[in-house]
């Protein structure tokens, strides 16, 4: 089944009318019962426009109408509450069934009253606690301590936080525990002590601020939970009790969360301080399916507590409602600014199964904001803002249950578009089954029941509680209103003016239709006063068709500023959330970025000192074999001059034998001659001039030589290698 088409009716509706303000004025009420005939509760109401209102008369029906004196426990009992918490119970196995219990209505009609009480009488919420917790007391668990802590919350499918109440409530009562609201919260409305109520007005902003009283000082206005008091069990329901399951052990968990400006805030977390200013803020949660839910929408991240008894489910609901947005209005002193969920989930487990998980159902109460109108409100600012949003999320509602009652009229395609806001998703979402087919691990669930309390003042503005009851009915007839009665009385011949009728049309005077009286005349003039008549007759209905339409357009303005300004916030969160997701983004591609960048230098290093290190190498070998190369080089040359030297040497002998051979007895001997003497000094010395000494004197002989080759025959070669051959014979012997 797709989802938002339904099979039967989401929502039983009921009214409820609630007496006038003590010291009101006696004005005619503008709604009235009708007499039930064959029924034993009367069901119908009709709507009678003001007398200065010429508008339809409206009829609508509902699933019971609960009169004036209708007490707290007319409504717990006629409501059939006590099926829902058996539904919520399993007595027969199983999950259960979920129900929500809701009120609707315009501003002071009694919503806050008829689900939380007053100083005398309990609530809904209240009259539930004492039944599911008389009813399972039996079949309590010993303590929610650990281990049962634990598998409670292994087996929350709402990513929620579980405590024990005693944790709680001390976290709660310590003076560094938490930080909570106290002043525009609904301070006035706790059940401890008797102290007087705190009146706000309408300066009173809804900001949290730095405050905890202990929850002994809070002041009080509702029932005592004071178990001793006899105000803390008015009214009575001791001896009512709900069948339970026999097989099971039971612990409750209670949570509490409002819908403020369409986002989720728990009421048992303490705000803490944003960083940005001093102010002290909560975190909107998410409505979503979860791991453990996938099939389901569920508030995820809740601080959750787990009761035992019902006074510690009563503190905790006090603690919550000390969070509670609440403002002073020029309608109800202390209006709820916020939609108010407090739910109690019944968590069950075989017995003598330790370890096995918990299943349950769970029974939500809501006490919704107000409908009202900014002129009766007298709200400005952030309160009117705030009117605003309820105003547009109680229109959404309105549409679903209309839709529900058109559905069922066969008015409407199946469908209930209750996605448009995120109060219609958390009260519609659960009504439906689930897809079939779809997560078959997860056991499906029974679509849940649901009670809507449509509270009216019969004393009130008509146009707000026609409005409320003309979406929230599930019956409406529509009577057309009469002719005018003004026109009949105006065709009716007056005996004053029976000779003389008065012309209210026409540009002639008085005194010249009395000159033109006569019998004809009067014919006519009777005619053209019926024209006339029935013309005001008409165009006063226009002008009441059109007032009305006025209405519905600036109500519809409102709305649409509403969504307006709610559309702005979203896309104003929308902008902060990409903002926020682009620049981690860009954070974690910047360290990406660096991170390859630092990687790719390392390697660029590394190929660096690599190259450095083979080109020193390189130079090594190169200098190594560079050095060896010129050591061998000027070993060669050393060797040759060796060579040379002692090639020139043996050539010196050579020279001085065949000189001396020449002529020995002319000359002197060669050691006496000048040319051939040797200097003293160090060898070496002598040496390198004995070879150029040698060198010149070998030129010369060359020169010499030359000069006879040139004289004689045969070729210089031939001259020289007979002369070389002459030394080598000179050498051999
Ligand atoms: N049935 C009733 N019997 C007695 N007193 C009532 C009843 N209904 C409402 N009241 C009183 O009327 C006043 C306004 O009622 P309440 O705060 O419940 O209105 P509301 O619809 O919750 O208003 P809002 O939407 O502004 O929060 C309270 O003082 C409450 O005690």
């Amino acid at each position: 089944m797709e989802p938002g088409s339904i099979t039967q009716k989401l929502f039983e509706v009921y009214l409820r009318l609630r007496p006038p303000y003590p010291g009101a004025p006696q004005t005619e009420p503008i709604l009235h019962v009708e007499d039930p005939h064959d029924k034993v509760h009367p069901s119908h109401i009709t709507l009678n426009p003001p007398a200065d209102r010429r508008r339809a008369i409206e009829r609508f029906g509902f699933t019971q109408v609960f009169e004036e004196d209708a007490s707290q426990l007319d409504v717990f009992h006629c409501t059939d509450t006590s099926s829902l918490i058996e539904g919520v119970l399993a007595p027969q196995g199983g999950d259960g069934t979920d129900a929500v219990v809701a009120t609707l209505g315009v501003t002071g009609s009694g919503k806050t009253h008829t689900i939380l009480g007053s100083r005398n009488q309990r609530g809904l919420a209240q009259l539930a606690i004492d039944v599911i917790f008389r009813s399972i007391i039996d079949n309590m668990v010993e303590s929610a301590q650990s281990p049962t802590l634990d598998s409670l919350q292994a087996c929350d499918a709402s990513e929620a936080t579980l405590v024990t109440a005693p944790y709680f409530l001390d976290t709660m009562n310590s003076d560094q525990g938490a930080t909570y609201r106290g002043s525009g919260s609904r301070s006035s409305t706790p059940m401890l002590v008797r102290n007087k109520p705190t009146t706000l007005s309408s300066s009173q902003t809804t900001t949290p601020s730095k405050m905890r009283p202990k929850a002994q000082q809070m002041p009080g206005s509702f029932p005592d939970s004071d178990v001793t008091s006899p105000k803390s069990h008015s009214p009575d329901v001791s001896d009512f009790i709900v069948p339970c399951d026999p097989a099971a052990e039971y612990v409750v968990i209670v949570s509490m969360y409002e819908v403020h400006n369409d986002r989720i805030y728990d009421l048992l977390t303490p705000a803490s301080k944003s960083p940005n200013n001093k102010d002290y803020r909560r975190r909107p949660l998410l409505y979503k399916p979860t791991e453990l839910s996938p099939d389901r929408k569920v508030v995820a991240g809740l601080r959750k507590v787990v009761c035992t008894d019902a006074r510690e489910a009563l503190l905790v609901l006090e603690a919550g409602l000390q969070e509670r947005r609440v403002a002073g209005t020029g309608s109800n002193n202390v209006s709820s600014r916020s939609h108010g969920f407090f739910c109690f989930e019944v968590k069950k487990r075989s017995f003598g199964w330790k370890n096995n998980s918990w299943s349950g159902s769970k029974l939500t109460v809501v006490d919704l904001a107000g409908s009202e109108r900014a002129r009766d409100a007298k709200t400005q600012g952030a309160t009117l803002v705030e009117a605003g949003k309820i105003n547009e999320s109680l229109m959404y509602l309105g549409q679903c249950l209309q839709s529900q009652s058109e559905i069922s009229s066969g008015k409407q395609p199946n469908i209930v578009p209750y996605r448009q806001c995120k109060l219609t998703e958390i009260l519609f979402s659960n009504s439906f089954p689930s897809a079939a087919g779809s997560y078959s691990h997860v056991p499906r669930r029974n679509p849940q029941r649901g009670i809507m309390i449509v509270t009216a003042d019969p004393l009130g503005d008509f146009n707000a509680t026609s409005q409320i009851l003309r979406y929230s009915a599930l019956a409406r007839d529509v009577t057309v209103p009469r002719a005018p009665s003004f026109s009949v009385n105006m065709l009716a011949p007056s005996p004053t003016h029976s000779t003389q009728h008065t012309r209210p049309f026409g540009n002639a005077g008085f005194g010249s239709m009395r000159s033109h009286f006569s019998p004809v005349n009067a014919t006519e003039e009777r005619v053209t006063m019926e024209i006339a008549a029935l013309e005001i007759a008409r165009m006063s209905e226009e002008i009441e068709q059109l007032r009305d339409e006025i209405e519905v357009q600036s109500e519809a303005r409102i709305a649409a500023e509403a969504h307006l300004l709610s559309t702005e916030d979203r896309m104003i969160d929308m902008e902060a959330a990409v903002r926020e997701e682009c620049a981690i983004e860009f954070e974690q591609r910047l360290a990406m970025e660096l991170a390859r960048f630092k990687a790719s230098m390392q390697i660029e290093k590394e190929r660096h000192e690599e190259h450095w290190d083979r080109k020193v190498d390189i130079l090594e070998r190169g200098l190594e074999s560079g050095f060896e190369e010129g050591f061998d080089k000027e070993n060669v040359l050393v060797e040759n001059l060796t060579q040379e030297l002692e090639r020139l040497r043996r050539e010196n002998t050579i020279l001085k034998r065949e000189l001396s051979s020449r002529s020995p007895s002319k000359r002197k001997p060669l050691e006496e001659r000048e040319d051939f003497s040797m200097p003293a000094g160090p060898s070496s010395k002598h040496d390198n001039l004995a070879v150029s000494t040698l060198g010149r004197k070998l030129e010369r002989i060359k020169i010499s030589d030359g000069s006879r080759a040139g004289v004689g025959p045969g070729s210089p070669k031939k001259i020289r290698r007979l002369v070389a051959r002459r030394w080598e014979d000179s050498d051999d012997a």
